[in-house]
């Protein structure tokens, strides 16, 4: 082939790996075959080793970086990444409910309700559409440089479906159950000390310094917020989480919206048992103001957002349970 039509050529078939990399690790709807996409990346590869000036920061092979890194860089977040205040009941909630309502008098207030994924919490940077960094929270002011690491989670899009002048996107890096279980049943193997929880292992995988153990991990991530964006104004919570999804981010599919605090404590009560059942740990549910206009209003403590609170839930089952994680 001349050079243009191997620029052609692979061009072609990025567009193909992003896009059937999204089938497989967004969309849990695969086209086709393992087989099938690794023959494309071998191609692909080979392609742009005989001619590395074609080479992209965004292109699929990048995925699994060459370093190894000798320490974190730190790096500060566009806007600060909050944490959460607990709610530990239904008191709980409707006391929320009431400093909320009491906050925005006359007001109908709306919450959009998500799981609580029980991970890490990641800080992505996008510009034009392209993965320019990521992060750890950190102190919530900076965090540590993993961007490295992130680009070896293949939930994690190199390169936005549509591009967009600048995003940061925030979300949690986990380990699915079934890939914990198989990593704790290999470091027994090897003598190797074992994970306590999902968590302790995502997080583990995400701070190593040699991306390719990170890239063995089998991690995966769900996006649930921006921090700074340019190009785009969502009107509440439920039509974000619509828009990065559209995006090409993995966005979580359990999340509802209700106008009153008792079916949100309902819906949460629905999830004690049923997460038992997801083939990921959830500690338990995110309540969200859903107006941005109204999240803008009520703003923020020194350390937590008065717009959204954590369902934890009740102690006796709240500890993951290793048994479990086992998967069922
Ligand atoms: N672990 C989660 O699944 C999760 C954590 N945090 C948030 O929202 C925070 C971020 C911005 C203020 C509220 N949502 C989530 N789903």
């Amino acid at each position: 082939m001349d050079k243009e039509a191997v620029k052609k050529r692979i061009e072609e078939l990025r567009a193909l790996l992003h896009y059937h990399n999204y089938r497989y690790y967004v969309l849990d709807q695969p086209e086709i075959s393992d087989a099938e996409y690794d023959r494309m990346l071998r191609e692909l590869i080979s392609l742009e080793q005989q001619y590395p000036e074609f080479i992209t920061p965004d292109s699929p092979s990048q995925r699994v970086g060459g370093e190894v890194a000798k320490e974190f860089r730190e790096v500060a977040h566009l806007k600060p990444m909050y944490s959460l205040d607990n709610a530990f009941g239904p008191e709980d909630l409707k006391e929320f409910d009431r400093r909320v309502r009491s906050l925005l008098p006359g007001q109908e207030v709306e919450y959009e309700v998500e799981l609580k994924i029980d991970g890490l919490a990641i800080s992505l940077v996008y510009e034009n559409g392209v993965l320019v960094r990521g992060a750890t929270r950190g102190n919530g002011t900076t965090g540590e440089d993993i961007t490295a690491n992130v680009k070896t989670i293949k939930a994690i899009p190199l390169k936005l479906r549509n591009p967009i002048p600048l995003l940061e996107v925030r979300g949690e890096a986990y380990m699915p159950k079934e890939s914990f279980a198989r990593l704790n049943e290999q470091r027994e193997e090897r003598g190797e000390p074992l994970f306590a929880n999902p968590r302790n292992a995502a997080a583990g995988s995400l701070r190593q310094l040699d991306p390719k153990v990170t890239a063995e991990r089998d991690l995966s991530a769900f996006m649930y917020a921006i921090g700074e964006v340019q190009g785009y104004e969502p009107k509440t919570q439920a039509e974000l989480m619509e828009w990065l999804s559209e995006l090409g981010f993995k966005v979580n599919p359990y999340r509802e919206v209700f106008n009153n605090i008792d079916d949100v404590i309902n819906y949460c009560q629905s999830w004690h048992e049923k997460r038992f059942s997801l083939p990921y740990v959830i500690d338990g549910l995110v309540i969200k103001v859903n107006s941005l206009a109204q999240q803008e209003a009520l703003g923020f403590t020194a350390k937590s957002p008065r717009w959204a609170i954590a369902y934890k839930f009740p102690a006796e089952i709240a500890e993951t349970r290793l048994k479990d994680i086992i998967v069922r």
